[in-house]
């Protein structure tokens, strides 16, 4: 196989039927809805293809089905030796894919470096994970040997999110290859180019056909995927709403194992902090990176009323005012590029409109300056006099702040959510952490530091309507296998004495 770049990379915008789904180990052209990717930076279209229709999406469940044995039955240091070729791979093309994801996205292009880098980086720890968390443990037994394995639940779907079109995704394909899954993989309709590339490394590192599939489309493939019977599981990253469809859908089969990983309305409470310079940083981190698209960003800022609160919002709003927002390529970076589409941009400007009209006064107005283009600059909407809000996501740089006086009932306000992704505590007092810590309700739990930039390395996951109890990065191993428990004798032997009433 030629490892040339040029073989590898994408379908280009003027190649609209070009072979973008990947089954059974060939490319082929979809058969269904045309779609298109646009750059949000510039509005121009980067890709074209036509989405997987129902017989397609069909054809993938079939050959991951026919892969399954092939690829479950080898063993895991020979599956091994294929996803570290694909760390390689991805290695060998870290800047060609970083370029992409900006591009694709819109995110800045040395923080689609760092996304690239935490693809790579998940495979050592995916690695790790399948050994402490699902590996082989033999219990001690008189007369015969008693095991603890796991076994690959079988043909996985992967749904991803654009707002980390690499990352994410391969937080679920991973692990689950790792166990001896295979994979359908159905990436976000606004960001196949990636999805095109990372399967394109796949095939490189030599993963058999079948193993790993590529279904391409809009609402329609993803609902022929879900919906598919010959499915065992389905790995989900996305909006709230989406998960609980899929949830709805597969009510009444336990069957099915199903991951939801959706958003959240995340608090950050800010309490009597001496530093307050690094108090906005770790605000500002929280709240606007990733032009707000991460799902653990700060949407709802707690400050206290009083001096030490004025004083760290008048340089949040000084530090916030100096943001650069700027194309994802500009030489001197900007701190977050462009939103995921113009049509996203202006659903935050509406937002903020909205939280106006219910009482919300603007600190720094949120903006779209040109609708055409997907650019935002960050927003601060004091609500304290707009309680109660509606309880939403608003998946952009728009930050909500509550001036509160009382610590306890700033806590209750926080856990106000059906959400429960992440939440923080910037504040010098250990004892106020403690009491935050036991009170508040969320998958991620920080204490003077931001609350995105989740580490690989742990459980990453939240409760509520943020979740259905399934981390994923370091626990995704739990997922991606279940649990058999073995007694195993090598024959079949009389026990010393027989259960009363029994004579052979
Ligand atoms: N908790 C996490 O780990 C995490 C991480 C990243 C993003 N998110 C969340 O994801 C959201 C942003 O991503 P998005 O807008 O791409 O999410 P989305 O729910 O719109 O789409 C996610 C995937 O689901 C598919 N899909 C959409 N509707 C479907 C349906 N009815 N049936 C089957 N498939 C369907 C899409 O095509 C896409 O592949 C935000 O809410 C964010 O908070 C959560
Ligand atoms: O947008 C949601 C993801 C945000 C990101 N989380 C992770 O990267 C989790 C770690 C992993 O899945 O390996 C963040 O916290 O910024």
């Amino acid at each position: 196989m030629n490892s040339a770049i040029d073989n590898i990379l994408p379908g280009q915008p003027d190649q609209p039927d070009h072979p973008c789904q990947y089954i059974a180990g060939e490319w082929q052209a979809g058969n269904g809805k045309a779609f298109a990717s646009v750059n949000p930076a510039n509005g121009e279209v980067i890709w074209r293809g036509k989405g997987a229709d129902a017989a397609q999406v069909n054809a993938a469940v079939v050959a991951a089905r026919a892969a399954f044995y092939q690829w479950s039955d080898m063993a895991l240091t020979e599956r091994l030796a294929i996803v570290e070729a694909f760390a390689a791979q991805l290695t060998a093309n870290a800047e060609a894919m970083a370029r992409l994801i900006a591009e694709e996205t819109g995110k800045a292009l040395w923080e689609s470096r760092t996304e690239v880098a935490a693809m790579t980086g998940k495979i050592a720890i995916s690695i790790k994970a399948h050994n402490e968390r699902t590996g082989t443990v033999e219990n001690p037994m008189a007369g015969a040997r008693a095991f603890i394995r796991h076994k690959p639940h079988g043909v996985v779907a992967v749904f991803g999110p654009y707002n980390f079109p690499g990352h994410l995704p391969n937080g679920h394909i991973v692990p689950a290859l790792i166990a001896g899954n295979t994979v359908l993989f159905k990436p976000s309709e606004l960001t196949p180019k990636v999805a095109e590339f990372t399967v394109k490394l796949w095939q490189q590192a030599g993963l058999p056909a079948g193993v790993i599939n590529l279904l391409q489309g809009e609402v329609e493939t993803g609902k022929a995927l879900a919906g598919h019977p010959g499915i065992d599981g389905l790995f989900f990253t996305g909006s709230s709403n989406t998960g609980h469809l899929l949830h709805q859908q597969y009510a009444g089969q336990p069957g099915k194992i199903l991951a939801l990983e959706m958003g959240g309305n995340n608090p950050l409470i800010v309490k009597d902090v001496a530093n307050i310079d690094a108090a906005v940083h770790d605000i500002i981190q929280s709240a606007f990176i990733s032009s707000g698209q991460r799902c653990t960003c700060a949407r709802r800022l707690f400050i206290k009323n009083d001096a030490n609160g004025d004083a760290i919002l008048a340089k949040l709003l000084e530090a916030t005012a100096k943001i650069k927002v700027a194309e994802p390529f500009a030489e001197t970076q900007p701190f977050y590029g462009a939103m995921i589409s113009a049509k996203a941009a202006a659903a935050m400007v509406k937002a903020q409109t909205d939280i106006q009209a219910l009482g919300g006064v603007s600190l720094i107005e949120l903006t779209q300056p040109d609708p055409a283009l997907s650019f935002v600059t960050p927003g601060i909407i004091d609500v304290t006099k707009a309680l109660p809000l509606p309880d939403e996501e608003h998946f952009g740089p728009l930050l909500k702040v509550y001036r509160y006086n009382d610590f306890d009932a700033a806590i209750e306000e926080a856990n106000n959510t059906a959400f429960g992704l992440s939440a923080g505590l910037l504040a010098d007092s250990e004892a106020d952490y403690q009491h935050f810590y036991r009170r508040i309700r969320a998958g991620i739990v920080n204490w003077n530091k931001p609350i995105t930039g989740a580490s690989s390395a742990a459980p990453f996951g939240g409760i509520g309507a943020s979740g259905n109890h399934r981390a994923s990065a370091y626990y995704a191993a739990d997922y991606c296998a279940y649990p058999v428990s073995s007694v195993e004798a090598s024959s079949v032997s009389l026990p010393a004495s027989l259960s009363p009433g029994l004579s052979i």
